[in-house]
């Protein structure tokens, strides 16, 4: 966790003068659109995404495909639907050269397409991604009859050399350390000869609503998919071998990336709306209806979407956040303006996201006179009062949210390479300063 010195620009949080009342459009989900790339990529027919995300991530994905062979042509759908990309699968091929960027989804999901390619592909990324673990991924496909080169360490770089075809079968593999692990290989699961039936055997495993959004979404797709949750054994998914259909899929406003806007409501006592919100999502980011209701506001779902109403009072918490890792650092923000103290648990994985979240966290609210430690699996943030000064970031798009979060109750916080959110989420300062009315 150091700070990059190419970064100096500083951005001056803004400071919110009273009560915030917005209606924001939040632009369309990371983890919904990189899938749904994947699977449209492995289809037997053409499919469309309506609203995907225009991010670096998305846009990392997109090019990776392409490199591969599969054509997807940008453009604005017919009146009313907005953006609108069309995917044209193709035969899969190498050679090829993916940048994963700092991408958990691009560096996981994309090895086992790559293995159905005809062809070498190799993976390079940001200085993190090599930081980043990929054991799970790389095991696996060796099992499953992949030949990869890799340096031994369990990470990028890597050269995949796909032979146009994959056994695929049975494959133990530890996912405690993310749960895309799982996912990267359900994803291609349909197009392997055998399938794929994954087994996970680590002590725990984050982020289970993500694992759901990839068994719902292959489903939506044709696949046959067998889930703890639908009566097969724990810890255990098994893909049936088949083709996968084109679809027309919307995608749904990023609830992850709406936490920053809600904070704002439950921050300043205001009331902010996110039109579109789904009425039943996988998104993860879905729990803030229940996590920020607890730490003081209250919140009304309609058809229009969901209407977050602060109350003036903010509350410390007390909460496993195992199944929605992305949102601690904006429920960290948060806790750290309560009237209580907060205990963040299960989230130790967090210390291998884009940048070590728990030690980026406590080091930041602290350097702003706040007062919080580390545990062996989350944050302990006992709320202060907090001054001005240089929120870093790290490269980490969540760190810049959380902190524009602080710099609404304190005055003088300056974010660090704001440009950050462009990882999933390039018009954040726009939206910030649109939602104050700036
Ligand atoms: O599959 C996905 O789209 C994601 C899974 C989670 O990863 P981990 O299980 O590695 O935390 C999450 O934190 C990440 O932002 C997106
Ligand atoms: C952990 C995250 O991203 P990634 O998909 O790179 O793992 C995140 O967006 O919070």
């Amino acid at each position: 966790m150091t700070v990059n010195p190419a970064h100096t620009s500083l951005w001056p949080a803004p400071h919110a003068s009273g009560a915030v009342r917005a209606t924001v459009h939040v632009p369309g989900s990371k983890s919904v659109t990189n899938r749904a790339l994947v699977l449209a990529a492995l289809a037997s027919e053409p499919g469309w995404l309506r609203r995907p995300l225009r991010s670096r991530d998305t846009l990392l994905m997109a090019a990776a495909l392409r490199e591969m062979g599969v054509d997807i042509e940008e453009g604005v759908g017919p009146d009313g639907t907005g953006e609108t990309w069309r995917v044209l699968p193709t035969g899969l091929h190498g050679p090829a050269t993916v940048d994963v960027g700092n991408a958990g989804t691009v560096m996981r999901f994309l090895p086992p397409v790559a293995a159905l390619a005809d062809g070498p592909v190799r993976f390079d990324g940001d200085p993190r991604a090599y930081e980043r673990p990929l054991h799970g991924v790389i095991d696996a496909l060796r099992v499953l009859g992949a030949r990869i080169d890799d340096d031994g360490r369990g990470t990028l770089p890597l050269t995949v050399h796909g032979g146009g075809a994959l056994d695929g079968g049975p494959v133990e593999i530890d996912a405690s350390s993310s749960s895309q692990f799982v996912s990267a290989l359900l994803l291609s699961g349909p197009r392997f000869n055998q399938g794929v039936e994954v087994r996970h055997i680590g002590s725990s495993l984050p982020s289970l609503p993500h694992i759901r959004m990839t068994v719902d979404m292959l489903r939506a797709v044709g696949a046959q998919v067998d889930t703890p949750e639908s009566g097969g054994e724990p810890n255990v998914w098994r893909v049936t071998p088949g083709a996968l259909l084109g679809r027309d899929l919307t995608v749904e406003p990023d609830l992850s990336n709406a936490q920053p806007f809600l904070a704002a409501a439950l921050v300043t006592g205001g009331k902010v709306v996110i039109p579109d919100w789904p009425a039943r999502t996988t998104q993860p980011g879905d729990r803030l209806r229940e996590i920020f209701t607890e730490m003081g506001g209250s919140c009304e779902l309609t058809e229009y979407g969901l209407e977050f109403t602060g109350s003036g009072a903010i509350h410390g918490i007390d909460v496993d956040l195992s199944e929605v890792g992305e949102l601690t650092p904006g429920i960290a923000a948060v806790a750290a303006l309560a009237d209580s103290p907060s205990t963040l648990r299960g989230v130790s994985h967090l210390r291998l996201h884009e940048t070590d979240r728990l030690a980026a966290l406590t080091k930041e609210i602290n350097e702003l006179g706040g007062d919080v430690s580390e545990t062996a699996d989350g944050l302990h943030i006992r709320p202060r009062r907090l001054h001005g000064g240089i929120f870093h970031t790290y490269e980490d798009h969540r760190m810049a949210t959380a902190g524009a979060i602080i710099g609404l109750a304190v005055e003088g916080v300056q974010i660090e390479n704001v440009a950050t959110t462009a990882k999933t989420l390039p018009d954040f300062p726009d939206l910030w300063t649109g939602m104050l009315g700036a």
